[in-house]
């Protein structure tokens, strides 16, 4: 027999309830609060913390901020917002420990899980077993003799490029980079052949999408009001990369769905050997695919094309475009480059492409690359997810926690770098790096999950800068940019500047 409690004993259920709610939730708070202000870091509210510093900021403004509060700390130091906790790490002692850590490999929680939905299935997001395979697959693609072999393809199109520009004589602009650094990736572990109109059309739309999501996620990581999927999808910007990535995966799978066939016909006839031999990187997925590997499915394929196309282009052309930008404004850099290229490639009439054995040759390019790399930190920011309560630099860090790798700050740390914005290639000079601490520069990031594709990487953009300075002289605009300490930087993943143009003037 069922009682009906009294109106009044509900009442008081009701309000026990909520006392224990509300006595649980401010437990809650006191105990973060208790691990949050054991750590060093700027001012913070109660459960806030540093929200209104750091959120609904606009886009352009968040590094800055960053840097104002937490960058300019060695030591491990704390940000939290909402009952959310992140140890910015920036001392290469400290670094060196999450890099070498096996339980510091998960990438966060925060950010990434809005970057996962461009990809949920690719490398940068992955983590265990699957992520050990998807990397032990890929490797063999980048091995240096592979790369070798792909230079032929980057030459071309940095011949194309060049030419491109020749003509048209305009400012360089990214949209051309991007254009360069796609159609190199794609003719190199993708899609063996000359491309057709359809693939030309599934790339160019991807790096179109990338773009527009990469910008708009990190407006998006910003602003808590975005962070549930079902409002994002509600504002424009959200309407219209769920309806272009619906339509550009589609049309990804398909391409990868031709190639399965193509490749089935090939090694039909060339044997079973034909993509050890040819270690196309997404052959070697295909192939993994067509032996029944669960870990390498169609959509996981899509999803590792789209990861690493984004993670190809957006970083090089980031990078590029800063080295262009500080050859324009620096003409004594300038020279040595052109020597060194000159000396190898020759001019005028005389001139030739670059090889593959030229590369190495190209030091001061490395020297000034790195000096870019330095100052201009590509990736300035990445995070790995805390699982279990642990230790990190001397500090309590409980389960939850994002580890914020500061790049930007390890690479201007006055400890390592002497006058950390005077940009000074022979900072890498073997004389200058002797005794560096091996975990102060990590452009590249490092330990197990450290990029893939670096030395893919260098070789693209020694191929496209050797290319440009061979036929011309990189001039500044009129943008009165001419100090590189006052270059307005933000980042939407990757670095940019606000403006950052310059002008190919033709050598002969
Ligand atoms: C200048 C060029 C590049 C820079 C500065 C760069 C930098 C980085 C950094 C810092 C990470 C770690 C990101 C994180 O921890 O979340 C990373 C990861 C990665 N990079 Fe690169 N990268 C470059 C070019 C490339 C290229 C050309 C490729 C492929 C062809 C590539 C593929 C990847 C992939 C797949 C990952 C994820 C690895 C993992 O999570 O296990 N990157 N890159």
């Amino acid at each position: 027999m069922t009682v009906a409690l009294p109106f009044s004993s509900a009442a008081a259920a009701a309000a026990l309830l909520l006392v224990i709610l509300v006595a649980r939730a401010v437990l809650t708070v006191v105990r973060f609060r208790r691990y949050e202000l054991a750590i060093p870091g700027p001012p913070s509210l109660p459960f806030f913390g540093n929200a209104f510093s750091v959120m609904f900021q606009k886009h352009d403004v968040i590094l800055d901020v960053i840097m104002r509060l937490w960058g300019q700390r060695r030591e491990l130091s704390r940000a939290s917002c909402f009952n959310m906790l992140f140890a910015f790490v920036s001392r290469p002692e400290d670094v060196a420990d999450v890099m070498k850590r096996k339980d510091l490999q998960d990438k966060s929680h925060f950010y990434y899980h809005l970057l996962a939905e461009l990809a949920p299935n690719g490398l940068i997001m992955m983590s265990g077993a699957k992520m050990r395979a998807h990397r032990s697959a890929a490797q063999p693609a980048f091995h240096p003799e592979v790369i070798d072999s792909f230079v032929e393809v980057f030459v071309e199109e940095a011949e194309k490029y060049v030419r491109d520009v020749e003509q048209r004589q305009e400012v360089l602009p990214q949209q051309r980079l991007f254009g360069f650094t796609a159609w190199a990736f794609c003719r190199s572990t993708v899609i063996s052949d000359t491309p057709t109109k359809e693939e030309t059309a599934v790339i160019t739309d991807l790096v179109m999408l990338l773009r527009l999501f990469l910008r708009v996620t990190n407006e998006r990581a910003f602003n808590p009001i975005l962070w549930p999927k079902w409002i994002f999808n509600m504002t424009a910007d959200g309407r219209q990369i769920q309806k272009e990535l619906e339509r550009t995966r589609a049309h990804v799978l398909q391409m990868m769905n031709d190639r399965a066939i193509q490749l089935e016909k090939l090694m039909k006839v060339e044997g079973a050997d034909f993509v050890k031999t040819r270690k196309s990187l997404f052959d070697v997925f295909l192939e993994k695919n067509a032996q029944g590997e669960g870990m390498f499915s169609r959509d996981d394929i899509t999803d590792e094309l789209i990861t690493f196309l984004a993670a190809a282009t957006e970083t090089s052309v980031s990078t590029l475009c800063f080295a262009f930008k500080m050859l324009s404004i620096r003409p004594d850099i300038q020279n040595s480059l052109y020597e060194e290229v000159r000396s190898r490639l020759g001019s005028g009439a005389t001139k030739r492409s670059i090889v593959a054995q030229d590369l190495p040759q190209l030091q001061y390019a490395e020297k000034f690359l790195k000096e870019v790399m330095r100052m201009f930190s590509t990736i300035p920011l990445s995070a790995r997810q805390i699982n279990e309560d642990t230790e990190l630099g001397g500090h309590a860090l409980p389960k939850g926690t994002t580890v914020v790798i500061n790049y930007f700050g390890l690479h201007r740390d006055p400890v390592t770098w002497p006058d950390p914005l005077r940009f000074d290639p022979e900072r890498f000079s073997p004389e200058q790096s002797q005794g560096r601490h091996p975990y102060a520069y990590l452009p590249f990031s490092g330990g197990a999950r450290s990029c893939i594709g670096y030395k893919y990487a260098w070789a693209v953009m020694k191929t496209v800068l050797a290319t440009t300075l061979r036929d011309f002289v990189v001039e500044p605009v009129d943008d009165g940019l001419t100090d590189h300490t006052k270059f307005k930087l933000y980042f939407d993943v990757s670095l940019k500047m606000e403006g950052g143009g310059v002008k190919l003037i033709p050598r002969d």
